[in-house]
Order: structure tokens, then sequence, then C-alpha cells
């Protein structure tokens, strides 16, 4: 497969274990159309979650063994066809081909690690009074339904559809209209393991489409990846429902970096927190408090290796940051820096347009990862989501001082801290108020943790073991050995 000639041409809607056709938007790479395909209206909406619920029926009456085989199946699938999913991805997204294996073996090891609850997915057992007892039993919602961002297409699209199947549930999967093409992949996937027909479908689409997935009567829960904007809308949509959400949402996370660190792995933190996926992360670290004592020479080393970063064709072995999703999105985060320079920010490297010399990547949206110092808290590229390779570097003193300022946020998505010192570690992340914090590393995404926001980055969790509780329900049965004491 090659940068300049990829083009889809089979239909990238999925239903009842089949593509269908529909045609009309154009997903973009590097400057071209890959496909064309129409939103999914009220009927195809509608026939996608009828076929779903049919295949609900089939699957929820299956063992956790059962369904715990076909999961594994499908994970073995996912793993063997590794390197063409990430190549589709890489095309899908822009991510470089590095990246994109990394998140495809985590969507793998996310359907394995759910195939290993669902056979051990049990209820409890309670003694009652003269013999009499209770027992509760864990059962599936029924539709669910999955819409996600376009930052991280397949793998988002496994982290939503590998604890709903787990638990017995039914899918229908909206991605975000920029990266339509790789949940098809897993779609088929799933079908080649055994699930079935309508199990798990994908309906193509933007906001309309999603909107006739959450106000469906037949949905059951819905599942949403993407901004806090679009998330309150879905918030209000499920509650006239009264349908369970999980909202994985936007962030602006804080990254605080000691005086003791370990200088190295502090630099490399701050990379990997700011400039993945080209900075398109939801919980990227992208306000870098630095502890003054170390504020130049932290700043001096993170600068140097920014500016080592390959840019160019994401299909490129030693690329590590290829194109944005699309011109409005460049445009959007070269607006971001334009403002920071004018609030007073300096601007260390990068910000700007990169036009790499090969010419087929000439209308890629490529921009260089940039670092801003002299920041402020009050400043726009400070408070705000730039989703963007933006990192803001911030001085401070004194722990209580920087837990203070990293806690000043509407949002609570992530948080990390470097320092040698265990205590310190342990007594920062339990006041910073963020829903998944690393010490000593950044955005690495073991499916066994929960991951999740507090605060308006939403509510519900991905991921672990908990993630369980999202998708299913507890029934409670109470069995009455003796005779019923009336009180009439
Ligand atoms: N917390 C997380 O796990 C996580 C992960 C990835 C991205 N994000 C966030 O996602 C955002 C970027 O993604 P985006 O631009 O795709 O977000 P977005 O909110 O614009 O769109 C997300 C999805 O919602 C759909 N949508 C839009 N309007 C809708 C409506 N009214 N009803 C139903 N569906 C609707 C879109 O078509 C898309 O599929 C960032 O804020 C980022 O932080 C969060
Ligand atoms: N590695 C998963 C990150 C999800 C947020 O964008």
């Amino acid at each position: 497969m090659s940068t300049s000639t990829f083009v889809v041409s089979q239909p990238l809607n999925y239903r009842g274990g089949a593509r269908f056709e529909l045609k009309l938007m154009f997903p973009l790479f590097i400057g071209r159309v890959i496909a064309t395909f129409t939103c999914s209206g009220e009927k195809e909406v509608n026939l996608a979650v009828q076929n779903a619920k049919a295949a609900f029926k089939i699957w929820s009456q299956k063992s956790g063994m059962e369904r715990c085989r076909i999961l594994l199946e499908a994970a073995r699938i996912i793993r063997e066809r590794k390197d063409e999913i990430a190549t589709m991805e890489c095309i899908n997204n822009g991510k470089s081909i590095f990246e994109a294996r990394l998140d495809i073996d985590i969507s793998w090891q996310c359907l394995e690690y759910y195939a290993g609850l669902a056979a051990s997915m049990a209820g409890e057992h309670i003694q009652l009074p003269g013999g009499s007892f209770g027992y509760t039993r864990r059962e599936p919602l029924g539709v669910c339904v999955g819409i996600g961002a376009w930052n991280y297409p397949f793998q988002i699209a496994s982290w939503k559809s590998a604890p709903a199947l787990a638990c017995g549930n039914a899918m229908v999967f909206k991605p975000s209209p920029f990266t339509p093409v790789s949940a098809l992949l897993l779609a088929e996937i799933y079908t080649e393991a055994g699930v079935p027909p309508g199990l798990f479908n994908v309906v193509q689409g933007g906001a309309a489409t999603g909107q006739f997935l959450c106000q469906h009567p037949d949905v059951a829960k819905v599942s949403f990846t993407g901004s806090v904007p679009t998330g309150m809308k879905i918030m209000e949509m499920s509650a006239k429902g009264i349908k369970p959400v999980t909202l994985e949402l936007g962030g602006k996370s804080p990254l605080i970096i000691f005086s003791d660190c370990d200088m190295n792995n502090a630099v490399k933190g701050a990379l990997m927190a700011n400039f993945l996926t080209q900075g398109q992360v939801c919980c990227n670290g992208t306000r870098v408090f630095v502890q003054k004592e170390i504020l130049d020479k932290f700043t001096e080393e993170v600068v140097k290796q920014t500016q080592r970063i390959k840019i160019g064709d994401p299909l490129l072995e030693d690329t590590r940051m290829g194109p944005l999703i699309n011109r409005p999105h460049l445009e959007r985060v070269l607006g971001f820096v334009k403002v920071a320079k004018e609030q007073g920010a300096k601007v260390l490297c990068g910000g700007d347009m990169y036009v790499p010399e090969d010419p087929k990547l000439k209308d890629g949206y490529y921009m260089r990862p940039c670092i801003l110092t002299n920041c402020r808290d009050d400043m726009t590229c400070v408070k705000e989501e730039i989703f963007g390779p933006v990192m803001s570097i911030l001085s401070f003193d004194t722990e209580a001082e920087v837990l203070e300022r990293a806690n000043d946020t509407t949002f609570g998505l992530a948080a990390g801290v470097f320092t040698r010192d265990i205590q310190r570690a342990h007594r920062v992340v339990a006041e910073l108020q963020a829903g998944t914090c690393f010490i000593n590393n950044y955005n690495i995404s073991p499916v066994e943790l929960p991951f999740g926001g507090y605060k308006k980055s939403g509510f519900g969790r991905e991921n672990g073991r908990v993630t369980i509780e999202y998708y299913s329900q507890l029934k409670t049965v109470c069995v009455e050995m003796g005779d019923v004491e009336s009180a009439f």
C-alpha cells in the first residue's frame, strides 16, 4: 500500500454481518480523497439497531466461556493481521505506522482481556434467615451504541466493543466521519471469529447519525468518546431515554516535573505526553510544570529532542509524526500558537506549517511540534484543549503551589508526576483531580487499568475489570424457602 495511491473502493457501512453501500462523504489522507460514503439516515440506523437486537437474542444466551472463545479468536485474527490493520489505520488517521502498530496491539490485548473476564462473570449467593436465600445475576443491557472520535479509530472501537460483547450485549458503532475505514475491519473480524451476524454493526455519518442512534428507543446504552460540547448533547439525549452513558471527553492535563526527577526519563515522558498522534490525544499532559531549579536544563533538552522528531510520510518506518487530521484542524492549532505569541508566550521551536520535500506529501496538513515558554496560567494555550502538537512549559517553586495550579481547570482526564521521591509521588497523585495519573511515565495504556475522567472530562471507565459494570446490569433474585408471612 502506498501513500499516493491508496483508495477505498468497498462499502463502508456494516450491517447484519456484511458491508453495504451508501455514498457521499470524502475523508482525506494527505490532502487526497480516499473514500466516499453517505451518512446513515434514520432508516439505516433503525435497520442496524434491529439487526443488533436480533443478534443480541442469540449472543446473550451464550455462556461466558462460549463468548470468551469467540473473542479470543477475534483477538488472534487482529494479531495475525496487525500490519495490514495498522497500515489502514495510518492512512485512516495520519498517525505514524510505528504508533498505529502499538494501537493495534492495545486493541487485541483489550479483546483478550475481556474474553478472560467473560468466562468468570458471576453474581453472588446471599444466605437469608430460615434457609431462604438470594442471588444476583449480572445481565447484559441489550443494544449498546458506541460513538468514536477520530484520533484512535480502531482502538476506540475495540475499547467499546470488547467489554460490551463480553457482557453479552450487541453494538452499533459510529466512527468519526473523518476516519471511517478501520472500524469495518473490526466488524469483519468479529464476523469471521463467529459472532452472530448483526452483533457488531458500523453506521457511518456525523452528528445527525449520532443523534438517531442516541435517541433510538431500542438502544440501551451509549458510550461516547469525543469533545466536551458533544458529550453534553449526548448526555442530554440519553437522559431523555433514561439511558446510562459513558463519556470519555477532552482534557488539559498537567505534567509535574520535580527537580529531583531522573532528567532523561522526564524529558522522554514530556515528549510522550505531548507528541503522540501529532499531539491529538485526549489525555496529553500539555501543561508541563517544571520546578525552577531545573527549568533551563529541562527546557534545553526537551527542545533538542523535539527538533529531532522525524515528520513525514506516516507509512515510512522511521517517521514519528504524520499530518494532522484535516486543514480546519491544522488552522485551529496554528491559531492557538498565534494567540499564545500575542499573549506573551515565546515559541522555542516549531508551531508553523511544515511542507515535506516529497512532492506527494505537499498537500498534507503538517506542522512542526511546538514548545512554548514564558507561559502563564491565564493564557489561552494553557487553559484550552488545543489537540495538536503544542507543549506549554510553566515553572513552579513548591509542591503546594503546583498542586493548586495543576487542579485549576474544569477538565480532569489525566495527570503525571516525575520525581525520585516515592512519598511525594503518591502524596501528589492523591491530591490531583484526574481520573488517570502516571508516576514517572506518561501515556501508556495497559488494558488492565481503568481509563477515564474526573470533572468535565467525563465519567464511566474504559478498560479494567470495572468496565464490566458499565456494560451490564445487576438482577437480584430473592428465594423464599418457607411459607409467606403475610401482613394481611
Ligand atoms: N477521553 C477519551 O478517551 C478521549 C479519546 C479520544 C478523543 N477524546 C476527545 O475527543 C475530541 C476530539 O474528537 P472529535 O473532534 O471527533 O470530537 P467530536 O465531539 O467532534 O466528535 C466525536 C464523535 O461524535 C459525533 N457527534 C458529533 N456531534 C454529535 C451529536 N450531536 N450527536 C451524536 N454524535 C455526535 C462525531 O461524528 C464523532 O463520531 C477531543 O476533545 C478529545 O480530547 C477523548
Ligand atoms: N491511548 C489511548 C488514548 C485515548 C485518548 O485519546
